[in-house]
């Protein structure tokens, strides 16, 4: 069973609809893995804004797409065509398609100066200012939902609210659009939306149009399907979090195989400041955040595998 929380009732908890609201989130966080959540601050409205600003986007001539391709650049931001990321060594790379940005520092923070890559500016469409004002609405209210999912879930485990918190106030989070046609004719048994994979950082707020595709691997075998409407979120823990936690937080493998169905899905890939130690506790290890991001773009985008000479 993949709990279900009323997002409410982690700043109200004593209503009386509310039943063991940390139970639920402790047993998303530590035994399955994901869980969906609803009634937050992002209403279906704005998760209706945000895909269809996507929808729009992905169906425009792949010429136009094509002059922000983040293959031309050393960095993750803007268009990935199809093919440009390989999540799972022995599969083939996905056939989705993605839009990525991230968080900007302003002009102001002493860190600006240095052109950290997990920091680099954004690209945008030219003459959709339409859309990139409704990604960047999105994006602030996504960040304030993820934090408000993150604080209750130090709470739930016994620790202060800020034990996870106070790492976020440059988070390297990245707010992608991910677009799977319909599964091509030619696809075979390596071949994926996205193929299996945990995600990088600490948890992910997935939106989607409401179309099944994602599918969770379930602990001793098999997969769950698992779907939301638009307005009620998808969220899971990714690698980062588990490391943090000395694995007591569990980052569950998933993927999209790809149905007859076009389906659009919005993460929002909440990774913490790029200096954050994200090492178990108690270990003298030192595991920098951004160090684990990197490491990990550069296993998956298929152009900065090129740069660094992997295959
Ligand atoms: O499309 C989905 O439902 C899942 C996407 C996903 O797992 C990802 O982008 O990391
Ligand atoms: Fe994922």
């Amino acid at each position: 069973m993949i709990p279900r929380i009323d997002a409410a009732c982690l700043t109200d908890p004593d209503h009386a609809r509310c039943g063991d609201v940390s139970a639920q989130m402790l047993e998303a966080a530590t035994d399955v893995g994901f869980m969906t959540v609803h009634n937050t601050a992002l209403c279906r409205a704005d998760v209706e804004a945000v895909l269809e600003a996507y929808r729009s986007f992905f169906h425009l001539p792949r010429a136009q797409k094509a002059k922000i391709d983040m293959a031309a650049t050393g960095s993750n931001r803007g268009w990935g065509a199809p093919g440009a990321e390989r999540v799972d060594p022995d599969a083939n790379p996905d056939f989705k398609q993605v839009f990525d940005m991230g968080f900007e520092l302003p002009a102001t923070d002493p860190l600006a100066a240095h052109g950290l890559k997990y920091y680099a500016p954004n690209r945008w469409p030219d003459g959709m200012p339409e859309f990139r004002a409704t990604l960047e609405a999105y994006y602030a209210k996504a960040l304030d939902v993820s934090m408000l999912l993150l604080r209750a879930l130090a709470r739930a485990m016994g620790q202060p609210e800020d034990s996870f918190g106070a790492a976020f106030d440059r988070p390297m989070a990245l707010l992608r659009g991910n677009f799977y046609p319909e599964r091509p004719d030619w696809a075979g048994a390596k071949d994926f939306g996205i193929a299996t994979h945990t995600d990088y950082g600490c948890l992910t707020l997935l939106a989607t149009d409401g179309t099944p595709g994602l599918e969770v691997r379930r602990r001793g075998g098999g997969w769950i399907p698992l779907s939301a409407p638009p307005g009620e979120f998808i969220v899971n823990f990714g690698e980062m979090l588990e490391m943090w936690t000395g694995g007591r937080v569990r980052a569950t493998p998933h993927r999209v195989v790809g149905t007859t169905a076009e389906r659009i899905s919005v993460p929002l890939f909440f990774n913490p400041n790029y200096d954050t130690n994200v090492a178990p506790p108690g270990s003298d290890q030192v595991i920098l955040a951004g160090d684990h991001l990197s490491r990990r773009y550069d296993e998956t985008y298929v152009h900065l595998a090129d740069k660094t000479g992997r295959t």
